[in-house]
């Protein structure tokens, strides 16, 4: 009972009623209708929050989805359509998922501006269209039937407080499933995503499509409460203006889309009562979305991440347990694990990279065998990075062949590389900051890990636990993170670039001793770009060495490291050897 009590969703679930039956119980019909409406708003802020505050898209058309709603509820209310309202809402819903498919297609290959622009488009295009036909009943005053039980005001502001709970609780489950943490990592980096495995296409495809279903329920319970609606319900100014207040207020969580729903409704009447004329309300929203630029985050993101930082204070540091070095650990040259090969998982042949004049990897053959971890070293601006990009399909544009397990991969883009089983890491860290450590590991993985396989893989890698928010996590913390994510995953090939940088030297030992171990633990043979040189050869098996995009030297470590056309390719000159100078 207990438990159930501290429950966030039963919580949620008994303040939802306390609220509706409150209100239904001891408001006056204005105040009730006034909450209605702001209950009816909540619903568009939490489509805004499903589109742009997870999945990262700007949209300024969730109105004109509402739109296709309430007009789909208007007609199956004139039409007479059987299932009442209760069916009406879904059909309105479905229909406005149509329109989000139809928009988000042809936006998929647009981003930011661009984005907006058509979005933008879009709503006006449909005003003007809304405008000309007028919605289904608006001129025979026929007015909406609302759902059998819930026909009186009251009544209805329970109905419209039960859907706003009903569609609450679905995201409260999409953001504690991978689903929605591929959503929030899309929004982060579309890159980080696609290495994982995610298809952004698709990903924002579902948001555009989740996101139109809500805005179009919404705007079938606005037809609800109004009885009659016309195309100045949702006019593109009113789907701007929402927008902003969504975007100042993080609808993307919960009292930010209750906040939203709030100020929506409420704000016009209360610039109304002071005699302001409402076009300048717009300025106040302008200002507040200026204001999220300028901070980083909206209001509810940031005092969420300043609460949960308070909260890490006060308890204890997510900080890993120092390993006490052993003698063995401390001897970098025991590390390395003697295996025996077992075929090539990943090959290279002749790959050629050109930006423009540029030849940045010329003619490239590499083999990492499986069961190997092999290190491509080489100096600044050799090549290593765009070999990888170029391997890893992040840089479609090359020569040669990539063949994984035996079977080439060029023609496939980047997440279908990565579901493939060619997994990487990124030099600039790429984590989402928004997911909780369980969570990133999940979506860094690409398959759905139990409880006691997050836990152990976070014990091996001696991270924070499953619960600790990623905003509290040191960056060194976050690289080993993202290398115990993907090994997690069992990728067949992982290439890691430099997952060692800004690490302590204690952070570099067990980055170490993990590395090393990842053919024989989880089955993934290594191709690992680092240049602590000291890493590389306790790490690795052999080495490939790199200098302006054309391999100058391979095999064993200490020979490769000995070679004198890789040392005058470190310092320039063949007097010293470049350990210790990376
Ligand atoms: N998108 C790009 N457009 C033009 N030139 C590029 C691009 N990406 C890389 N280069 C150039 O290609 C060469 C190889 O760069 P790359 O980043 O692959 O080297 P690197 O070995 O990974 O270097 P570092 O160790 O510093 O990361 C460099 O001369 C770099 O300036």
């Amino acid at each position: 009972m207990g438990t159930a009590v501290r429950n966030p969703l039963v919580l949620g679930l008994v303040a939802a009623a306390a609220v509706a039956f409150g209100v239904a119980g001891f408001a006056s019909s204005y105040v009730t209708f006034l909450l209605t409406g702001a209950a009816v708003t909540t619903v568009f802020m939490q489509s805004y929050g499903l589109i742009t505050g997870r999945a990262g898209v700007i949209s300024l058309c969730q109105l004109s989805f509402a739109a296709i709603g309430a007009w789909v509820v208007g007609w199956a209310n004139v039409a007479d359509v059987p299932g009442g309202f209760y069916a009406w809402l879904p059909l309105g819903g479905l229909a406005a998922v149509v329109a989000g498919l139809v928009i988000g297609l042809p936006a998929l290959r647009l981003r930011g501006v661009n984005l907006a622009v058509a979005t933008f488009a879009f709503a006006t295009a449909l005003d003007v269209v809304f405008t000309g036909i007028a919605f289904p009943g608006q001129d025979t005053f026929d007015f909406v039937r609302r759902p059998a039980g819930f026909t009186d005001d009251s009544g209805y502001f329970v109905f419209t407080v039960a859907v706003v709970t009903a569609i609450f609780v679905g995201l409260w489950l999409l953001d504690r499933s991978r689903a929605g943490g591929a959503l929030v990592e899309i929004r982060h980096s579309e890159r980080a995503a696609a290495a994982h495995g995610i298809s952004v296409a698709r990903g924002k495809l579902t948001a555009f499509a989740l996101s139109a279903f809500v805005a179009g329920v919404g705007g079938g319970l606005m037809a609800g409460q109004l009885g009659v609606v016309a195309a100045g319900n949702f006019a593109t100014f009113a789907s701007v203006s929402f927008f902003a207040i969504a975007l100042f207020v993080g609808t993307n969580n919960i009292e930010g889309a209750i906040a939203g729903g709030l100020i929506g409704a409420v704000f016009p009447v209360i610039i109304d009562a002071l005699g302001i004329p409402q076009d300048l309300s717009a300025l106040f929203f302008g200002i507040g979305a200026i204001q999220v630029l300028r901070l980083g985050g909206s209001q509810t993101d940031l005092l969420r991440a300043s609460r949960r930082r308070k909260r890490q204070s006060r308890a204890h540091p997510p900080t890993r347990e120092s390993p006490t070095p052993t003698t063995r650990e401390s001897n970098v040259q025991r590390t390395r694990i003697q295996r025996s090969g077992g075929g090539a998982a990943l090959e290279v042949r002749g790959l050629r990279v050109r930006f423009g004049a540029l030849t940045a990897v010329d003619g490239v053959d590499l083999v990492v065998p499986k069961g190997h971890v092999v290190g491509l070293v080489g100096p600044n601006g050799a090549g290593k990075s765009t070999l990888i990009n170029a391997v890893t399909g992040f840089t479609t544009r090359y020569d040669g062949t990539v063949l994984l397990d035996g079977r080439p991969v060029d023609g496939l883009a980047a997440h279908h590389r990565a579901r493939a089983g060619l997994r990487r890491s990124f030099q600039q860290l790429r984590v989402p900051t928004a997911l909780s450590v369980g969570m990133f590991l999940q979506v860094a993985a690409g398959r759905k890990l139990s409880r006691d396989e997050v836990d152990e893989q976070l014990a091996l890698f001696e991270c924070p636990t499953a619960d600790t928010p990623m905003d509290v996590v040191d960056v060194a913390t976050r690289r080993l993170l993202e290398v115990a994510g993907l090994a997690a995953g069992r990728p067949p090939v992982l290439l890691l670039d430099e997952p060692a940088a800004g690490h302590s030297s204690t952070e570099t030992r067990l980055l170490q001793r993990r590395l090393a171990e990842l053919p024989e633990r989880f089955g993934t043979a290594v191709l690992l770009v680092e240049h602590d040189i000291e890493l590389v050869r306790s790490t690795c098996d052999s080495l490939v060495v790199v200098d302006f995009g054309r391999v100058i030297a391979s095999g064993p470590p200490d020979e490769v490291l000995a070679d004198p056309a890789v040392v005058a390719a470190y310092l320039g000159a063949p007097a010293h050897s470049p350990e210790g100078n990376s």
